[in-house]
């Protein structure tokens, strides 16, 4: 998600809203200590270290909210085995949790083409992501990521070039980043798109209590889950993992 204007109190608030007392995760699950128990058996106990830490060093971060959830992480480590993934996209870094897994569960000659308008937030997370040993797999673009999409879409040789690509970005422009990045993907391939439940507010009425980012990118969340239920490239699976995150798989 991308929340980069929003003070943290706010969206605390809206965990609170949400009926979480827990403000430090991100979860539609019905409670606190269900979300801890699936964290603390399946998830914790199999996170690789480089991955702890980077956890750990993002949740001193004023913006972590923004970071991908651990149990989220894991199901993207296993997309990217499950579908032996090698070229692979980032939409949206931070301080790079998500790219650290999906480094992480690409072979040693896998690649990563990262994009974020902030450099210094994956420079939080470089030196942890060097340590780990999978920085050459990445390659960061600082920039506004369409117009860098728009760049790549030129040249004709990196159409259907992407197995796996994870968009995690500004919410008012993921209709834009899906109909370049549909053209980017391999047929068969896979693109995840994050935060597709935004904080459930999808479900709730327009008037009903949420603060003002939450609101603001309410509308553009739910168009783009239209879109994608009707569009007859790819096959959908919702999952309501995190914040909720879609998975596209591009068949024609
Ligand atoms: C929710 S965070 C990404 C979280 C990340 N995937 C992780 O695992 O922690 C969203 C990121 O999108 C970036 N962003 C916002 N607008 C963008 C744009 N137009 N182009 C590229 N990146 C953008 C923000 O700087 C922020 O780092």
């Amino acid at each position: 998600m991308t929340m980069t204007e929003t003070p943290m109190a706010e969206q605390q608030q809206q965990n609170e809203l949400n009926g979480h007392k827990d403000l430090n995760h991100k979860s539609l699950l019905q409670s606190d200590a269900l979300y801890q128990y699936v964290l603390e058996t399946s998830v914790y106990p199999r996170e690789h270290e480089s991955l702890k830490e980077l956890r750990e060093m993002t949740q001193k971060h004023p913006r972590n909210i923004m970071a991908t959830p651990p149990d989220e992480g894991q199901l993207i480590m296993m997309l990217v085995k499950l579908i032996n993934a090698k070229n692979t996209m980032e939409i949206g870094v931070y301080t790079g949790y998500s790219l650290l897994s999906t480094a992480l569960a690409l072979p040693h000659d896998g690649k990563i083409l990262a994009m974020d308008v902030n450099r210094e937030y994956y420079e939080l997370g470089l030196p942890i992501i060097q340590k780990a040993g999978v920085a050459h797999k990445i390659d960061f673009r600082e920039g506004p990521a369409l117009s860098l999409l728009d760049e790549l879409l030129k040249d004709k040789n990196n159409m259907g070039k992407y197995d796996f690509v994870f968009v995690d970005a500004d919410k008012n422009n993921y209709l834009n980043y899906h109909k370049r990045v549909i053209d980017l993907v391999r047929i068969g391939g896979l693109i995840g798109y994050d935060n597709t439940l935004w904080f459930g507010s999808v479900a709730q009425s327009p008037h009903a209590p949420m603060m003002d980012f939450v609101k603001n990118s309410r509308g553009y969340v739910m168009e783009l889950n239209k879109h994608l239920a009707s569009d007859e490239r790819i096959e959908i699976c919702q999952i309501p993992v995190g914040d909720g995150i879609t998975l596209c798989r591009r068949v024609i």
